[in-house]
């Protein structure tokens, strides 16, 4: 018989089972039960701040968030997981992968959108922003804990709290609960930032090494990420300490710099990816740290910063050497230039130590120090004219800067031909000697060479002659293949092998690139410089211009009569034409003055060029034709359009844009010279 239409069904037994456990079908936003986090505080002054609540306590109160259920209540008590965390690991979207895994190209579910539980998802965004509005902690650390990880609201609560100024409890729960199981990598990105900016270092970096699990996506390794957020960190975390405890600002940059290094497990990761997204990544960063760095005055630290960047082949653009520099010269003055030796300033070796710049005219050297100190405004005066620095040229770097060292950078004038008149060249020479022979100070020669002379020519040797002849074996000696933005990399590589075999059997010298126009190698000038300037004269372990090399050098001068030297000092193409202090004839046009020769021009004896020219005084004594073919170099620099290449600086952008140097040196490299007897 059928039960009347009105009567009741009998009622299933029903109990209540709290949100998010099994038999619940209602969304798992806050299930009660307490476990590592929300440790107890002590409720802010903070007049918004609700007293805190103990959830435990109103476990009764939270109606709405229990749900009946057909379970027996004995099993619900099997059930009662509140205090366990959701299995994170277990159902983490992105698989916890190594970074050198390769992508499979699968996109993770997590990225396809459309899922089943967007209004769940949605619910749960809701529910974040209501307990941030009530400035409820307690709750949004609660949700964080418990909720189903397929809706990820623990990145959201993260960012909540972090707004919440709850710094600590953020970090414990972007953590995880094993501390080991990170929440996603943008919400993560943005937690270890504000850490860093709040001054939680190890919390920032500690998070930071935690994108290491969070798995690759297409085009970024994880251990690219875990290094890009640690950089960020340690740059923010010393903007924050220097605008908040400044005298901090140096022990901090150490404690940075010690980070860095430990970051560096992630060197594979990194150089896993392109150099564009290294760039896009990394440049900024490294730049900031740099920048503060340099205002920590942690020079070492900011030199070898930039060598990380160059180990892990991340791209620099001109703010990195800017910081660099600012950092390294913080305070410039241009003390004068003395055009006689008697007109420079007091030496004071050990107080003031100096660095020289000596090379031939239009080599750059004015350029490169302006390069140094990255001028806005150009203190070392540069012209595309030949001969453009009249005297020594003092810059005395950081007087007043208590904490860095104090040094000058030497300007000098260009040996070789120059457009102007030759008497007032004539004791350039005698100049650079007696500075190189009595400056007590001096610690650090730099001898700059143009790229496109592809060797070295005589007045370069006699620049070295002057060197050698000074006899300052303490001197640090380094030449610098200069320009190099001109040329080819196989070319420059050319001219240093050149000028190194052409000095190999006096002194393994120091050789290293530079461009005062794109800035390359003005970090490792920097790095040789305050070498040179700080380090206490027991602790040298640099390539130098040895007593005994420089003995020899001279030996060799004295009784060079083709005995009793060295075999390859025989060969005319090697030193042997720097031991000869007189240089060649000049070329052409009277209104180029060679100075080496200036006297002979002068009584009309300079012999003209020949079609087969030999460098050195002593060409006339021998047969041209059993030199070797390659002998016929031109002797004075080969004509490379001067026009083209010497632009100013302002001009830059111009010679750039239609980009004639390459094929323009090319074309002169094989155009019949003068000297076209090959
Ligand atoms: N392309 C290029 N040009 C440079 C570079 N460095 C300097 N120049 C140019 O070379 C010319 C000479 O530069 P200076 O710095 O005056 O050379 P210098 O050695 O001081 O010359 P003097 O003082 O006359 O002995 C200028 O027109 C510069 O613009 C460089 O790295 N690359
Ligand atoms: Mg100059």
């Amino acid at each position: 018989m059928l039960p009347p239409p009105h009567a009741p069904a009998p009622l299933p037994v029903r109990a209540a089972v709290p949100l998010g456990q099994p038999g619940c079908s209602a969304p798992p936003a806050a299930a009660g039960g307490r476990s590592w986090a929300a440790p107890e505080r002590r409720a802010r002054e903070d007049p918004l701040d609700p007293p805190r609540v103990d959830l435990a306590e109103r476990q009764s109160e939270e109606i709405p968030f229990l749900v009946e259920t057909d379970l027996e209540p004995a099993e619900i008590v099997k059930l009662d997981r509140a205090n366990e965390w959701p299995d994170v690991l277990a159902t983490r979207k992105r698989k916890p992968s190594l970074a050198s895994e390769p992508w499979d190209g699968q996109k993770p579910a997590y990225f396809k959108g459309g899922s089943s539980k967007s209004k769940e998802i949605l619910a749960a965004k809701r529910l974040i922003a209501t307990f941030l509005r009530m400035r409820d902690a307690n709750r949004l650390i609660r949700m964080g804990m418990t909720t189903d990880p397929e809706i990820d609201a623990r990145g959201w609560c993260c960012v909540a709290l972090i707004k919440l100024e709850r710094y600590e409890d953020a970090a414990r729960l972007a953590a995880g609960p094993d501390g080991q199981s990170p929440i996603g990598w943008t919400t993560l990105r943005y937690v270890v930032q504000n850490l860093a900016k709040a001054g939680a270092l190890e919390a920032a970096m500690h998070l930071s090494r935690l994108q290491a699990k969070s798995g690759r996506t297409k085009f970024i390794t994880a251990g690219s990420r875990a290094l890009q957020n640690g950089v960020e960190a340690l740059a923010l975390y010393l903007q924050s300490t220097s605008a908040g405890m400044p005298k901090l600002l140096t022990a901090h940059g150490t404690q940075c710099s010690l980070e860095l290094e430990r970051m560096l497990e992630f060197k594979n990761d990194i150089l896993a990816i392109t150099p564009h997204r290294r760039f896009k990544m990394f440049t900024a960063a490294f730049n900031q740290l740099i920048r503060w760095y340099g205002r920590a005055r942690l020079v070492p630290q900011a030199l070898r910063a930039c060598e990380i960047m160059n180990e892990l082949g991340i791209p620099r653009d001109e703010m990195t050497i800017h910081f660099l520099s600012r950092g390294c010269a913080q305070q410039l003055v241009n003390l004068k230039i003395a055009k006689r030796y008697t007109q420079v300033p007091p030496d004071w070796p050990g107080r003031r130590p100096e660095v020289f710049f000596m090379g031939r005219v239009n080599s750059g050297k004015s350029s490169m120090i302006n390069a140094l100190f990255a001028s806005l405004t150009n203190d070392a005066k540069v012209n595309k004219q030949k001969g453009n620095t009249p005297g020594l040229n003092f810059f005395e770097v950081n007087r007043e800067r208590f904490g860095l060292p104090q040094f000058s950078i030497v300007d000098s004038p260009g040996l070789g031909t120059a457009y102007k008149p030759s008497s007032s060249l004539k004791h350039f020479p005698e100049l650079i000697f007696s500075y190189l022979r009595n400056r007590q100070s001096l610690t650090h020669v730099f001898h700059l060479v143009d790229v496109r002379m592809k060797r070295l020519l005589p007045a370069d040797k006699t620049l070295i002659h002057l060197l050698a002849s000074a006899a300052r074996p303490r001197v640090r000696y380094t030449i610098v293949v200069n320009k190099i933005d001109i040329v080819t990399r196989k070319q420059a590589n050319a001219t240093a092998m050149a000028i190194k075999t052409e000095l190999a059997p006096y002194a393994d010298v120091d050789i290293m690139f530079s461009s005062a126009r794109t800035k390359r190698g003005v970090d490792q000038m920097w790095a040789k410089i305050w070498q040179s300037v700080t380090e206490t004269p027991r602790g040298r372990k640099h390539k130098l211009l040895g007593p005994n090399e420089l003995l020899k050098l001279r030996n060799t001068m004295a009784d060079y009569d083709g005995e009793g030297v060295p075999k390859e000092a025989t060969s005319e193409d090697t030193l042997a034409d720097l031991l000869d202090l007189e240089e060649a004839p000049p070329v052409e046009a009277s209104s180029l003055v060679d100075f080496g020769d200036a006297s002979a021009q002068e009584e009309g004896a300079a012999p003209k060029v020949s079609k087969k020219k030999i460098p050195g005084a002593y060409a006339d004594d021998w047969d041209a034709d059993q030199l070797p073919d390659d002998f016929y170099m031109d002797e004075e620099e080969p004509d490379l359009q001067e026009e083209v290449f010497e632009q100013g600086w302002a001009s830059q952008q111009a010679v750039i844009s239609r980009q004639p140097q390459e094929e323009d040196f090319q074309a002169t490299e094989e155009a019949p010279g003068p000297g076209a007897g090959r």
